[in-house]
């Protein structure tokens, strides 16, 4: 078999022209367009580039985005002022925070800072604690973005047998709980687990977050399996590569999904539905 490419490029433009419809739609409603504030402590070149992108992405729906650059040497509480500001602006429905952050500043207690109504990159532990009971509301970025890309695909998930390799709080755990949402029967992998190939060869759909270039070979793939590889890791060259090989995968899989242009492009169009979604839920709360 030779798989298929799940574009996340292109299925993330449509997701943006269909928010700037609704975006357009607003504005002629005489509303006004959501808010995002973009949080960045340091300087890390890889968060720059994802702020850039994010913006950028919000510039093209229409919606309004303020960039809060913040130094290294930024402290906890200096953030978390920022934070209590941020909640209280009406003009703002979301805030993000790009991870990772510098050392001195503790990532859950900004995380549980933000408001769980303008927390678009879905961490807070309300909107982690909604998904685990089935009841979303906003929901963390990546995971959504692959259930997006999986529902493309066009098959039914219930009853299929789900592998997600890595356990990371805004990744791994949440996509498994949005697959057992789904109805399937998920198993997470990491360091320690036994056998990892025989799980991974049992997989209908695998995803791959392991932070580790080219870490799973075409061998372990189930033929017909859907692969989505979640890693952007840069090889000897420079080059971006994911966590699976590609070349030995898509002879096996049905579906797969390539890096650069796969994943990454879909968490980005998830935080512009989060964004809109957020907007919603402050103009209804705004409306009592
Ligand atoms: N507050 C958050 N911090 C981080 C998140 C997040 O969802 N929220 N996720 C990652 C980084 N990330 C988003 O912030 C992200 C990573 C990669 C991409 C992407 O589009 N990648 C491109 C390649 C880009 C490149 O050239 O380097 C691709 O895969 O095609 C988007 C978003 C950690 N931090």
């Amino acid at each position: 078999m030779t798989a298929q490419l799940l574009d996340g490029k292109s299925i993330a433009a449509d997701i943006r022209q269909q928010i700037k419809t609704r975006v357009d739609a607003l504005l002629a409603a005489g509303q006004r367009a959501p808010g995002l504030a973009v949080v960045l402590v340091g300087e890390n070149p890889a968060s720059q580039v994802y702020v850039r992108n994010k913006r950028k992405a919000c510039a093209e729906v229409g919606f309004r985005s303020e960039l809060h650059e913040l130094p290294a040497s930024t402290t906890q509480d200096e953030l978390l002022a920022l934070i209590d500001r941020l909640n209280a602006d009406q003009d703002i429905d979301g805030i993000l925070v790009q991870l990772p952050l510098p050392e001195q500043i503790d990532e859950t207690l900004v995380t549980e800072r933000i408001l769980p109504t303008k927390d678009v990159d879905g961490f807070h532990p309300y909107n982690v604690g909604r998904l685990v009971l089935r009841m979303p509301l906003l929901r963390p970025c990546t995971p959504k973005g692959v259930m997006t890309m999986l529902e493309r695909t066009g098959q039914p998930l219930a009853g299929l047998d789900a592998v997600v390799i890595g356990q990371s709080n805004i990744v791994g755990r949440p996509m498994a709980l949005e697959l057992l949402a789904a109805r399937c029967t998920v198993t997470i992998c990491h360091s320690r687990t036994k056998d990892l190939a025989e799980k991974v060869r049992g997989a209908d759909i695998l995803v791959a977050a392991v932070g580790r270039p080219r870490f799973v070979p075409g061998e372990w793939i189930k033929e017909g399996a859907t692969v989505i590889d979640v890693g952007i890791n840069r090889n000897e060259d420079g080059k971006l590569v994911g966590d699976v090989d590609f070349a030995s995968c898509a002879e096996r899989a049905a579906w797969i999904t390539p890096v650069p242009g796969g994943v990454g492009p879909m968490t980005i169009a998830s935080l512009l539905e989060n964004t809109l979604q957020a907007a919603e839920l402050h103009a209804a709360s705004q409306a009592h």
